[in-house]
């Protein structure tokens, strides 16, 4: 039951296992920690039980459901970090568009984005305690709850990859619509861009307050870009969001790491590793030991087994992963899939790559 103490921010279960946190700030660990993009979701039968005919984002709206789903995972698995359960897409909710999730075709905007004067229909500006406190909420109930056993990472979705989805109204394989404004309208997309970035800078910010001990901004959405445009409209906002988080939290004497996933974004690896972000997200298709030469000892890097080596048999999966180990080395790692998992996937496999990353990694820094 959720007490009154549960309510607020502070008073949270001392953290026992920080091998999460000192890994994303590139300090020694026993074992290279690991998590899942997607942990909470639809592979385990408890999750399809407790959403089961209830709406999505009415889910998201109900912090006792989000701690939850967030903690299902964990009772299952030894993971070293955990991640609120909600969607990137409630901020454009707070700035007034009306998202639906449609069964079988999933998140689905009525009413897009078309042309720059739609723009006059967001919020000028968003209160960001009112329209999301329920996330707030979430985080500092399942602080409490969580009983300090790990890390809790917040999240939100990276401009570019949220003003593509205003626009196009859900899922696309061409983002042609969204591309239409950066090269139609380069300028009502810088200033889409910014409008997402302060309310994002803000969203961060609370759920820092709520409690969560970790960001990660997902900009799910990079690879539809190439070198010249993420430059010009996804890499300035990217860095002016760690900044001015970073700013904010540093004035208050905090110091929480942040990491950034671009999917698909590999042209940007040099640039992503100076942009003011402890942890740099990796997808599959990039070799680690490149991503390390490419990113320079910079920064701690997460990722990448190819979400779909889990139907592998257990033993191959164990070997996949020795590999990972091996090709990234086992300081300033985080052990991740370079996706989110999918629904068919069996959790016993989930089981087996935790498992493989902790066995081979301690053996790995045992023999150092
Ligand atoms: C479990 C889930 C979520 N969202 C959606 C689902 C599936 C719906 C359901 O099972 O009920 C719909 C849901 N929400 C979204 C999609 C993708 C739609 C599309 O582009 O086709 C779907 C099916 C949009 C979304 N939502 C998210 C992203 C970024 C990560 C990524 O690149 O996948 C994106 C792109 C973030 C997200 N979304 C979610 C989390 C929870 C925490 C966890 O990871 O365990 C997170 C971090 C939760």
């Amino acid at each position: 039951m959720e007490t009154d103490r549960d309510c607020y921010p502070k008073d949270f279960p001392q953290l026992q296992n920080d091998t999460f946190l000192r890994a994303a700030r590139g300090e020694e660990t026993e074992h290279v920690p690991v998590w899942c993009m997607r942990q909470a979701g639809r592979y385990l039968p408890e999750f399809r039980e407790s959403r089961a005919g209830k709406d999505f984002f009415e889910t998201c709206q109900t912090p006792a459901a989000c701690c939850e789903l967030t903690l299902q995972p964990l009772r299952r698995f030894p993971f070293d970090a955990a991640i609120i359960f909600s969607d990137i897409l409630v901020v454009p909710q707070a700035m007034g568009m009306d998202v639906q999730m449609v069964a079988g075709k999933g998140p689905t905007f009525p009413e897009p984005l078309k042309e720059p004067e739609d723009l006059q229909r967001l919020r000028v500006k968003v209160d960001v305690g009112k329209e999301l406190g329920y996330v707030f909420k979430a985080i500092t109930l399942t602080r409490h709850k969580i009983e300090g056993k790990v890390p809790l990472i917040g999240f939100t979705g990276a401009p570019w990859t949220l003003m593509s989805y205003m626009i196009e109204g859900g899922g696309s394989n061409t983002h042609s619509k969204a591309k239409r404004w950066l090269y139609r309208h380069p300028e009502a997309s810088h200033m889409l861009l910014r409008m997402l970035t302060d309310v994002i800078v803000e969203y961060l910010l609370g759920q820092v307050a709520a409690g969560a001990q970790a960001l990660q901004v997902f900009e799910s959405h990079a690879g539809i870009l190439g070198p010249v445009e993420f430059k010009e409209f996804a890499l300035p906002y990217l860095r002016d969001i760690a900044r001015r988080v970073k700013d904010k939290l540093k004035e208050a004497g905090q110091d929480v790491p942040m990491i950034v996933f671009a999917k698909d974004g590999h042209y940007a690896l040099e640039d992503l590793s100076q942009s003011h972000y402890e942890v740099v997200g990796l997808d599959w298709t990039i070799d680690p030991q490149s991503a390390r030469e490419r990113t320079g000892g910079k920064v701690s890097l997460q990722g990448n087994m190819d979400p779909c080596a889990l139907y592998a048999p257990k033993e191959r999966i164990s070997d996949i992963v020795k590999k990972m180990l091996e090709g990234f080395g086992t300081r300033a790692y985080i052990a991740n899939l370079g996706h989110g998992l999918y629904p068919d996937m069996d959790p016993e496999s989930v089981g087996a790559f935790v498992e493989a990353v902790h066995t081979h990694s301690r053996q790995m820094i045992k023999q150092k």
